[in-house]
């Protein structure tokens, strides 16, 4: 198996607080891989570590074999590695479709030239991949007039229109329906299947989880608590002790 993210004894601190202590972890190439923890565990600080959002203190992150750690957002996003957001990170008084062409980071063109321009290979990947997570008949809608949930898969499909190698991937499901969650399951393994992208995936909820990680690290206080399979992190008591021990 090839190792395609190596975190190795990464730290980070904010001041006095240690949001981040000796963390390593690793993600094989097509892997499905979780990220769990209580709030304020470390999770979010640990992508953005990973994706160049900001310096760590110590430590070493490597894409595909090369030290990313010292690289910026856009360089390390050039590489194939990128995050999606808690929050939807889209324009709203913008169509879906043109959400999505300014998602892709041009050539230093301005944000005018790209609407204007339309590239044709853009466009097309933008109608298949509206297609891919059900939005095509929305696809001209201003995107502030879709669901959440409608929201958080056309972020998904601005996060695919860059043909990323690896996602990393920040609570796909909160605050949608069960409904749609189901739906955005289903495009998240398809991605994975058909596209062959890997996965990191940050997820307060548990089945959603434990049905698509085949490997879970979670982290409590800044540290790596455990790592394992689904069955083996469900019963680990440590894990048990520190989602307890947070409410
Ligand atoms: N920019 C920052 N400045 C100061 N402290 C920060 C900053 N970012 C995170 N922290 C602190 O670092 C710790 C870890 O936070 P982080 O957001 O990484 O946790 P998390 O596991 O992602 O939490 P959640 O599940 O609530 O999103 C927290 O104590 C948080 O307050």
């Amino acid at each position: 198996m090839t190792t395609m993210l190596n975190v190795e004894s990464v730290s980070k601190r904010f001041g006095g607080i240690i949001a981040n202590s000796d963390i390593s972890m690793h993600v094989n190439q097509g892997e499905i891989v979780g990220l769990i923890g209580p709030n304020g565990s470390g999770k979010t600080t640990l992508y953005n570590s990973i994706v160049g959002y900001h310096p760590i203190d110590s430590g070493s992150v490597q894409f595909e074999g090369q030290e990313i750690s010292k690289m910026l957002v856009p360089q390390i996003a050039r590489l194939g590695l990128l995050r999606t957001f808690q929050q939807t990170r889209i324009y709203g008084a913008m169509t879906c479709v043109e959400n999505m062409l300014i998602s892709v980071p041009h050539k230093e063109e301005g944000i005018f030239a790209l609407l204007q321009r339309h590239p044709k290979a853009d466009l097309e990947r933008c109608d298949e991949l509206m297609e891919f997570v059900g939005l095509y008949s929305k696809r001209h809608l201003m995107a502030g007039s879709l669901s959440f949930g409608q929201q958080k898969l056309l972020e998904f499909a601005m996060a695919l229109m860059n043909e990323p190698k690896m996602l990393l991937l920040d609570e796909p499901t909160a605050g949608i329906n069960p409904t749609l969650i189901n739906g955005l399951l289903d495009r998240l393994l398809r991605a994975n299947q058909e596209f062959g992208i890997t996965l990191l995936v940050i997820e307060h909820n548990m089945r959603v989880i434990m049905n698509i990680a085949k490997r879970i690290y979670c982290l409590a206080h800044g540290q790596l608590l455990a790592e394992g399979g689904p069955n083996e992190i469900q019963n680990d008591p440590r894990v048990i002790d520190a989602y307890l021990g947070a409410h």
